[in-house]
């Protein structure tokens, strides 16, 4: 497994590979990785010859500067994860690599980009989608793999493949989730242990509203929903929404096509999101 810190030895080490045509991916990470991260590195490794998996914590999409503060950074573990996982080349640059000078960044990512998570992270796809074009400039990759916990932000990287018609395939892969139903997240960390007992009722919600999705009406179902989480100590709800998947603006048809659940909601200190499609 290569590591690498900088974009020109990125470069060299892939100049050859691409010259000999193999198909190179991306899975693009901030770290603290976990079965979810493995679980797109195994999916890459089935699509591409070469899998290259970048470590950044990307400041620019962070609104909350705790957040960014606290984010973890466990290197060694990280590292061991990889080299079992059998990840070709992990990139891990600098702030200062990614970011020499002070740049301004803004693209059209479409109404959807300032909803749910752009509502309550103001800015954060500009940085999201930011840091993925100067990923995808250093790599080139011909596929690149994200998560569909983060499922605004695979159509907001979607958006901003289309806004500069980027060569590279985006695959969104499924979640992955711990035994008990709590979507695997690099945050959960800093859930202790009656935190953690309480994060479960995010994927308890999504799976009521998944399970009665057929029997029951929208309204029905975000009332139950919502106030399964209102009720349970030690959890502030920002969104639970059932919307179309593509627009995000909250459904009303249950007969219409690409129909997802999202929720949103901190618990204890840790702010979580997860989902669930229902159509
Ligand atoms: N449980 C999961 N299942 C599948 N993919 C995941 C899961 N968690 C994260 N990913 C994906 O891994 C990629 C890197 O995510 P990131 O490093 O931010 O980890 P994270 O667990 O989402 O952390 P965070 O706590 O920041 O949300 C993203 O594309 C993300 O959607
Ligand atoms: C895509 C990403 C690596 C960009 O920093 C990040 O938002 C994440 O980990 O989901
Ligand atoms: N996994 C999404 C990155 C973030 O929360 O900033």
């Amino acid at each position: 497994m290569e590591v690498l810190n900088t974009i020109a030895a990125l470069k060299s080490l892939l100049g050859p590979i691409k010259l000999a045509k193999q198909k190179i991916a991306l899975v693009p990470t901030m770290g603290a990785l976990h079965k979810g991260h493995v679980s797109l590195i195994k999916m890459a490794q089935q699509q591409a010859d070469i899998v290259v998996c970048s470590i950044f914590v990307n400041p620019t999409q962070f609104t909350d500067p705790k957040d960014l503060e606290k984010y973890p950074r466990p290197l060694e573990h990280d590292m061991a994860m990889l080299k079992d996982a059998g990840c070709d080349v992990v990139f891990m640059p600098s702030v200062k690599e990614m970011y020499p000078a002070e740049e301004k960044w803004h693209i059209d990512l479409g109404p959807a980009e300032f909803l749910l998570e752009g509502e309550f992270r103001k800015g954060h796809y500009q940085g999201v989608t930011q840091i993925v074009k100067k990923l995808f400039d250093a790599i080139s990759p011909d596929v690149a793999f994200f998560g569909q916990k983060d499922y605004q932000q695979v159509l907001m990287i979607q958006n901003m493949v289309a806004y500069f018609n980027l060569p590279v395939q985006i695959i969104s892969c499924p979640i992955i989730r711990e035994d008990d139903g709590l979507a695997m997240s690099s945050r959960n960390i800093h859930l202790d242990a009656t935190d953690r007992k309480n994060a479960l009722v995010l994927s308890r919600a999504l799976t009521y509203v998944s399970e009665n999705f057929k029997n029951k009406s929208i309204p029905e179902l975000l009332e139950k929903a919502k106030q399964l989480i209102e009720e349970t100590p030690g959890v502030e709800l920002d969104y639970f929404t059932i919307a179309d998947g593509q627009t995000l603006l909250p459904e009303t048809d249950k007969n219409d096509q690409n129909i997802i659940a999202l929720v949103a909601a901190k618990v204890g200190q840790t702010r979580l999101i997860d989902n669930m499609i229902l159509s």
